[in-house]
């Protein structure tokens, strides 16, 4: 029976040596995962106040809470994007001059929470979409409290305005942290017009370029990509447009940056679409054959 760790020991703490570029010994330190779980379920609860806490919010302690919560937020926040800031830097130590990059922290918490007020005006258009797309929608309480896909909306948006302040490394962590509660993967990158609604949810991948307009609905298991890129285009667009009034049922996979689905269109279920489609398309699949018709929109065609 063998009972000494030590040369198993050894061969670890080695292999840090011999197999580098995934170690981050000696290097700054990074945002921290639970910290971002925290601070996503703070702003949470700071947007849907009453529903995610046990504790009862009236309108005479609603200050008190909100200053408590965005105090211990900011800081927190705060901490984290110096974190990422030094991390994209190269940073590594304290003792270098890491004051500028303190104070840029400190800059974007701010103008990032001032921003929630905005954020919560959409959520709410966000809910009236789900409120009024899903038949089997009771209420504005059942959204917030059950649909995956307003969470993962809502973690959308509150990453977006990250990214958009160029914040290294945590919109994808909040993004990731969603996907894992919800399965649904949208990049940080995607811009979402307003009155978004995915319904049931899993499985829906939305790439960093795509551009959604107003009013669009997307079922479960949607790709909305890019086609095979090389690496030196990442920077270009690759994921598609999809224009306001468009619903795509489940399982559709729209690909590449060059395609844009026009506006009031019906994309079916199950299609593969790589080519921009006109306004007020209909495309769908139909016992294994695909046929595309361009006419006026009539809703309640397809049924998932
Ligand atoms: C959603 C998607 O297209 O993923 C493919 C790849 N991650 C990319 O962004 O190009």
């Amino acid at each position: 029976m063998r009972d000494d760790l030590t040369p198993i020991i050894s061969a670890i703490v080695d292999s840090y040596d011999t197999v580098g570029a995934i170690n981050h010994i000696d290097g700054p330190n990074l945002p921290s995962r639970p910290s971002i779980r925290r601070i996503l379920n703070d702003l949470q609860a700071l947007i849907f106040p009453g529903f995610q806490s046990e504790e009862h919010i009236a309108r005479h302690n609603a200050r008190f809470l909100v200053a408590e919560r965005v105090g211990s937020l900011a800081g927190r926040l705060s901490e984290e994007i110096f974190r990422s800031l030094c991390f994209h830097q190269g940073i590594c130590h304290e003792t270098e001059d890491t004051e500028p990059y303190r104070h840029e922290a400190q800059k974007i918490t701010f103008s990032f929470l001032e921003e929630v007020p905005e954020i919560r005006r959409r959520l709410r258009l966000d809910v009236q979409a789900a409120l009024e797309g899903d038949p089997a929608a009771r209420s504005t309480e059942e959204i917030i409290l059950a649909y995956p896909g307003l969470e993962a909306i809502m973690a959308h948006r509150l990453a977006h305005e990250l990214w958009i302040r160029e914040v290294p490394l945590i919109p994808r962590m909040m993004s990731e942290e969603i996907h894992g509660r919800t399965g649904i993967d949208i990049h940080p990158g995607a811009t979402i017009g307003d009155s978004f609604f995915i319904d049931h949810a899993t499985g829906v991948v939305v790439g960093e370029s795509t551009i959604i307009g107003a009013h669009v609905k997307v079922y479960q298991g949607v790709t909305i990509g890019a086609l095979s890129v090389h690496k030196r285009d990442a920077n270009k667009k690759r994921h598609p447009t999809i224009e306001d009034n468009v619903t795509i049922y489940a399982g559709a996979t729209i690909l590449g940056g060059e395609t844009t689905i026009g506006h009031n269109s019906i994309i079916g279920g199950n299609v593969w679409i790589t080519s921009s489609v006109p306004p007020f398309s209909r495309i769908y699949s139909r016992a294994g054959e695909f046929q595309t018709r361009r006419e006026k929109s009539r809703t309640g065609d397809f049924q998932i």
